[in-house]
């Protein structure tokens, strides 16, 4: 079909000219009247294609969106989906059958993934596994493929007829030889967002949810046959079943460290464990009166790491790198647990001691053990957020006191699919022991809701306080800057990825110090290995979190950069009231954002660094770590020890008379819903 454009004089009306003969005017107007309708075709067909786009990502991701304009300023909403089925460890090694087809095929099927705006940001192995993987199958006309709202188990691409997709009732597209469709789905976590019919006898290939999320996110895993020799090797494990040796060296990580590196601290909370590949570390203990002793030089072939991992939750002694490289694989908590935990060499070798560990967490729990729900009394409302509410709280028997408490609505998590969320939430506040986050002291439930009792921290959000200053100076959003690094660095060098900076999520402290809050979308990584869950907030989300490509903590700098400028600035780089455009925007990258005057050079070219779209290329992502990030010049003179020390003094500090002050909250009009309703399915059990 010819594509270009008709010709323009064709389309005006055609001037009687007294030398032309009639049937050559009536020969000239139907061949315009030709020209137009095939423009008419080509432009509904245009704007088809576009609509039915258009539904593709409303369809996955409006459905997250639970905006509010409760404010002048819009706060930024979180959103999240999680991949539907979790892949176990198991499944990552599960090889899945072939299906031959010949090069026509292959790259029909290739050149469909690559023309779907979904998928075509898979790297070229993953497309290859894709088509490797996918099955022939067959629909008579008028069968139904996919129907609206059922749960997604397949993806699909058309060799041969028409299928039509409909939503509601509602005609939507055709499509044809060629198309990608299903991959909603299983991408987005959601249930089938429209009905796919065939109208014609069709010939498709399809692949199912299993496989497909497994290749999804199975990245290079080259290593694992060496892992599975050197294991071989080790007298602890040389006697393991093939089978399970290859499941561990599937899940191994690499880590390398210089003489004289601390590897495991003694009393940190501890998710992993180490056999060492290359060199010798040191084990040494503290007691309770701090005096540190040597204990053991552990070597090639020898393990540690399992204690926290077995009984003690916290690490019982610590570790150095004791030559001058060391190698250790590296095994997480929820893979050691599903591999190891039984193995007979590892329970009958773990290291022994009798001296109990007492760290921060023991004495908070120890603190707080006595006290139950009905010991607070409600001052006052100081937040809303997605879930319910965060109230003042005060021990009914002791006024000296105040605490926020996060009252969330159960049934409004299991609704938006978040209970994985919240657990993790708990589990990284129980975790986390840093002046630059809050602290969780203690959780409740009951039928209705999960609570979680948090420090109080008075000084209301940052987010306040921009909007009635509409932007800070430079040396302000240095400071405010600065605490984030701070709460970056405890917490990336734990693994951990915060997911959701924003100026309504850093409060501040009677100091005027900033604390993270909302730890809901923070997740604990393996090292070395990404996430994929889409979440976030739209301004503050990195270009591969958009892509689906996969993220890791570099997305928490990406995050930085825009924070620095919505801070100088009032508002963030990237932003549209429709959210769609934001996305849209965050992938036309930082270089097509306009500096206002009021951001200076140097913080311009750190926002810039920060704001890379490749991942591995922002400040803070590299060798140096965070302290690239310290370094740069727009920190130049900044008293890290002070900030450290809490010594430096804040840019503003909050009025605060008492510990029921709430002046720095914005006032929240009562629960207009009602109590909902009780939620016993006993998924919060760990709570
Ligand atoms: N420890 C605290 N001290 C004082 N205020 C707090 C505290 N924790 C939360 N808040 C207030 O409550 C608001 C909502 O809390 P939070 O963001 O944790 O809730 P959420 O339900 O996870 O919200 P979201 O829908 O934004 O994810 C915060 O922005 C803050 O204003
Ligand atoms: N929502 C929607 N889906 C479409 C449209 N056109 C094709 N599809 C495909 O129809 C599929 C229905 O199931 P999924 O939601 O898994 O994935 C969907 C898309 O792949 C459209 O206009 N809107
Ligand atoms: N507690 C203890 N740990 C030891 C000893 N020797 C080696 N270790 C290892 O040091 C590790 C420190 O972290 P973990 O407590 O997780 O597990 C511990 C053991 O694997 C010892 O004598 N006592």
């Amino acid at each position: 079909m010819d594509t270009s454009e008709p010709d323009n004089s064709a389309l005006g009306l055609p001037i009687l000219d007294m030398g032309t003969d009639p049937l050559t005017i009536i020969q000239r107007q139907q061949q315009t009247i030709a020209d137009l309708k095939l423009l008419l075709q080509q432009s509904s067909k245009e704007i088809q294609e576009l609509r039915s786009q258009l539904d593709k990502y409303q369809s996955v991701l409006i459905p997250y969106s639970r905006r509010y304009s409760r404010r002048q300023r819009k706060r930024q909403q979180g959103i999240s989906a999680e991949p539907q089925s979790v892949i176990s460890v198991a499944d990552i090694n599960v090889t899945f059958q072939k299906h031959p087809k010949s090069k026509e095929v292959r790259d029909l099927i290739q050149n469909a993934i690559l023309e779907n705006d979904f998928m075509k940001n898979l790297d070229t192995a993953q497309i290859e596994q894709i088509t490797d993987c996918m099955s022939p199958c067959q629909y008579p006309k008028d069968q139904l493929i996919i129907k609206e709202g059922d749960a997604g188990s397949v993806v699909y691409v058309i060799q041969e007829g028409r299928l039509e997709v409909t939503k509601e009732g509602r005609f939507l597209s055709h499509m044809g030889v060629g198309k990608l469709f299903g991959e909603l789905a299983i991408l987005y976590n959601c249930t089938r967002t429209a009905t796919v019919k065939a109208v014609e006898d069709c010939k498709l290939w399809a692949i199912e949810r299993q496989c497909f999320q497994t290749i999804m996110m199975r990245s290079g895993l080259t290593r694992q046959a060496e892992y599975a020799d050197f294991l071989k090797s080790v007298p602890a494990f040389a006697n393991l079943p093939e089978e399970t040796l290859w499941k561990i060296s599937d899940v191994l990580e690499d880590a390398n460290y210089n003489k004289g590196d601390c590897i495991i601290r003694q009393g940190a909370k501890g998710d992993t464990f180490f056999i060492i590949s290359r060199g010798t570390v040191k084990v040494t203990r503290k007691d309770d009166s701090g005096q540190e002793t040597f204990i053991r030089t552990l070597q090639r072939g020898e393990f540690f790491g399992e204690k926290a991992l077995q009984s003690e939750d916290v690490r019982t002694a610590s570790i150095t790198a004791d030559s001058d490289s060391v190698g250790c694989l590296v095994i997480d908590r929820e893979s050691f647990n599903q591999l190891m935990s039984n193995i007979d060499a590892i329970k009958a070798n773990s290291y022994q001691d009798d001296v109990d560990n007492n760290g921060v967490r023991k004495k908070i729990d120890n603190e707080f053990k006595d006290l139950v729900l009905s010991d607070l009394r409600v001052v006052a409302t100081i937040g809303v957020g997605g879930f319910g509410r965060v109230e003042l709280v005060q021990p009914v028997n002791d006024p000296s006191r105040s605490f926020a408490l996060k009252v969330m609505k159960k049934a409004q998590i299991v609704e938006t699919r978040q209970q994985q969320h919240i657990m993790s939430e708990k589990q990284i506040l129980v975790e986390t022991n840093c002046d630059f986050v809050i602290k969780l002291y203690k959780t409740f439930k009951d039928t209705k809701y999960l609570y979680m009792l948090l420090e109080a921290c008075l000084g209301g959000e940052l987010w306040t306080i921009l909007r009635d200053r509409g932007n800070f100076d430079d040396s302000t959003t240095r400071f405010y800057t600065a605490c984030v690094l701070e709460a970056f660095d405890y917490l990336h060098s734990r693994n951990i990825i915060y997911r959701d900076l924003k100026p309504e999520n850093m409060l501040l402290d009677q100091r005027g110090y900033i604390k993270l809050v909302d730890f809901g979308f923070a997740k604990k990584l393996t090292s070395g290995r990404k996430t994929w869950t889409f979440c976030g907030t739209p301004e503050y989300v990195a270009p591969e979190v958009i892509l689906n490509r996969g993220h890791d903590i570099s997305a928490d700098y990406w995050s930085l950069g825009v924070l620095m400028f919505e801070l100088l600035t009032g508002a963030p780089p990237f932003t549209d009231s429709d959210f769609m455009k934001t996305y849209n925007i965050i992938l036309k990258g930082i270089d097509a954002i306009d500096f206002p005057r009021c951001i200076s050079r140097n913080a311009q070219a750190l926002i810039k660094k920060l704001c890379r779209d490749n991942p591995n290329e922002r400040l803070g992502a590299g060798g140096g770590g965070i302290s690239d990030i310290r370094k740069h010049k727009w920190f130049e003179g900044f008293n890290w020890e002070g900030l450290k020390q809490r010594t430096l003094q804040a840019p503003l500090v909050p009025q605060i008379q008492h510990v029921t002050d709430t002046r720095n909250f914005d006032q929240y009009p009562p629960d207009a819903e009602g109590p909902p309703p009780d939620d016993v399915t006993g998924w919060d059990a760990d709570f």
